[in-house]
């Protein structure tokens, strides 16, 4: 059995793997109708460690659960491999911030299966060898017979990421999945998260107001303008390694970002702040 691949199907390979298009997102709240995101576009390739970063309220989250199928379209399309998306699939796993998304009475194994079972797309026996492979590939092996609140934060989100991958999903989706954690640990799992990417190369999409955390996690950036988030820049970060937190370069783009996301009016945005250069080509 294969548990790990992540192949590219053939005949695809350039054409992006997620595409959104003038995607507007609300959200109908008593007799309000609440606008989340006003016309946001971006592709995801393959292998992309693709990042939304915004304020808080610009709409991620909902832009990750309308990826996910759970949030429809007002305007606008999503559509995963040429497909367009119309609800949740085993293709997108999100891994959420919250610890308690690991069911408590189940062992460590158990929630590893769990999807995997649940879904039909392994038999036990294979469900179990991928969590073997996959709780070793986060460091929890030792820890597969213990249960959820035996385990640190770090622990659970590591086993809520090798139980999203164990489903070999097309794209892996993560809500700010490190922002309950303190300062150190933070940093360890995004550093885990980055070694993981260069030995597995999933496709992720991932949600952060930090911009620090944008720039080590990510290879693109998508910047969202304060609510209702539209698209203020598309940037590459591909440059920023495990250890270029305090470069010079790294303390510069920091600022850069900070500056298109909290000073330039939108409409200034787009012309000047999408140099050619760091626009995908074509
Ligand atoms: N279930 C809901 N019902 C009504 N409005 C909602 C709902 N969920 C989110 N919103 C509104 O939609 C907008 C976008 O919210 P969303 O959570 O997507 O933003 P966000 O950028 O992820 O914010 P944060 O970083 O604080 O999590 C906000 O104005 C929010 O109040």
């Amino acid at each position: 059995m294969n548990v790990h691949p992540f192949p590219l199907p053939t005949g695809t390979a350039d054409r992006p793997l997620l595409q959104v298009r003038d995607l507007t997102l609300e959200y109908r709240a008593s007799r309000r109708l609440v606008r989340a995101t006003h016309e946001v576009s971006f592709d995801v390739h393959r292998a992309d460690r693709f990042v939304l970063l915004g304020p808080s309220g610009c709409g991620k989250s909902t832009l990750l659960k309308a990826v996910g199928g759970f949030v429809k379209p007002a305007a606008g399309s999503i559509s995963l491999n040429g497909q367009a998306v119309r609800g949740p699939g085993p293709d997108r796993v999100v891994v959420f911030q919250e610890f308690d998304q690991l069911p408590p009475w189940k062992t460590v194994r158990e929630n590893v299966m769990f999807p995997l079972l649940a879904s039909r797309r392994a038999s036990r026996r294979e469900a179990e060898e991928r969590a073997r492979y996959w709780l070793d590939k986060v460091g929890l092996d030792r820890f597969a017979g213990a249960y959820p609140h035996t385990l640190s934060g770090g622990m659970k989100q590591r086993v809520a990421i090798a139980r999203a991958l164990a489903m070999q999903p097309d794209i892996l989706l993560m809500d700010e999945p490190f922002a309950a954690l303190d300062a150190l640990t933070r940093r360890k799992m995004q550093e885990e998260l980055q070694a993981l990417w260069e030995e597995v190369r999933f496709t992720l999409l991932f949600v952060t107001h930090s911009i620090e955390e944008a720039l080590v996690v990510g290879n693109r950036i998508l910047l969202l303008s304060p609510h209702p988030g539209r698209v203020r820049a598309e940037l590459n970060s591909h440059q920023f390694g495990l250890h270029s937190a305090g470069s010079d370069e790294f303390q510069a783009s920091t600022a850069r970002i900070h500056r298109l996301l909290f000073e330039q009016p939108p409409a200034q945005a787009t012309e000047e702040l999408l140099p050619q250069a760091m626009r995908r080509e074509g």
